[in-house]
């Protein structure tokens, strides 16, 4: 569990792109170990545990294939992989509460596979007043990964059409932002594209407040 501590040094980098611009990109954030053991993870799960992507609101969502292609399976952490990332982001939620009071009360993330020409088109994780989800990190998991394999992320500054940020999905690379404020979209590939992507949550999806 060391790297769980040296981990604690590089949060400062997270730390300062929340209080900066709301976005950060950060190369090797993860050693190539623990991405390869995520990856094989994920490699080694049967076919059916992963399924077409849900869009919308928790009670509300539905799959639209037009919006989105990829199949998603929730980590749930089977695997000492699993847990030692989710141990990771666990010690990175409780920084951001100490230093930033965000409140954050959970964090859940699943796989996520883009085959050869899948696509996530431009959305918000979060709407602004009404979600529970505050920041979005994704992780990449893709070995050798050249330009001319596409499947880059494009960030958006809140309602502008200028490209913010363009990401390759390099293994080890985590982008973290704010889920209310940063437009983003999932270009197509070439081949397999795989990814965690995970929210930090102020509450429970089933909060009864959330109901009245
Ligand atoms: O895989 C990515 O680069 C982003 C995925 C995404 O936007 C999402 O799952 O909400
Ligand atoms: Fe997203």
């Amino acid at each position: 569990m060391n790297a769980v501590v040296r981990l604690e040094q590089d949060f400062s980098n997270v730390i300062d792109a929340i209080i900066g611009p709301g976005i950060g990109v950060f190369p090797h954030f993860i050693d190539s170990e623990l991405v390869a053991a995520l990856r094989h993870d994920l490699a080694s799960l049967p076919p059916w545990e992963l399924t077409p992507a849900a869009i919308g609101r928790e009670q509300h969502q539905q799959t639209n294939e037009q919006i989105r292609s990829d199949k998603t399976r929730w980590i749930e952490g089977d695997t000492p992989a699993q847990r030692y990332y989710l141990a990771i982001m666990t010690s990175l939620r409780e920084t951001l509460n100490r230093q930033l009071f965000m409140g954050l009360k959970d964090y859940e993330c699943h796989y996520a596979l883009y085959q050869a020409g899948d696509f996530y088109k431009k959305h918000l994780d979060a709407f602004r007043g009404r979600g529970n989800r505050r920041l979005t990190t994704v992780l990449y998991l893709n070995d050798d990964w050249q330009e001319e394999d596409g499947g880059e992320l494009l960030v958006y500054p809140f309602q502008s059409k200028t490209v913010l940020h363009r990401v390759q999905p390099h293994a080890g690379t985590l982008v973290c932002f704010l889920s209310e404020d940063f437009p983003h979209e999932v270009l197509p590939a070439t081949r397999d594209r795989c990814s965690i992507a995970g929210w930090f949550r102020i509450d429970d999806p089933i909060a009864p407040a959330r109901r009245l």
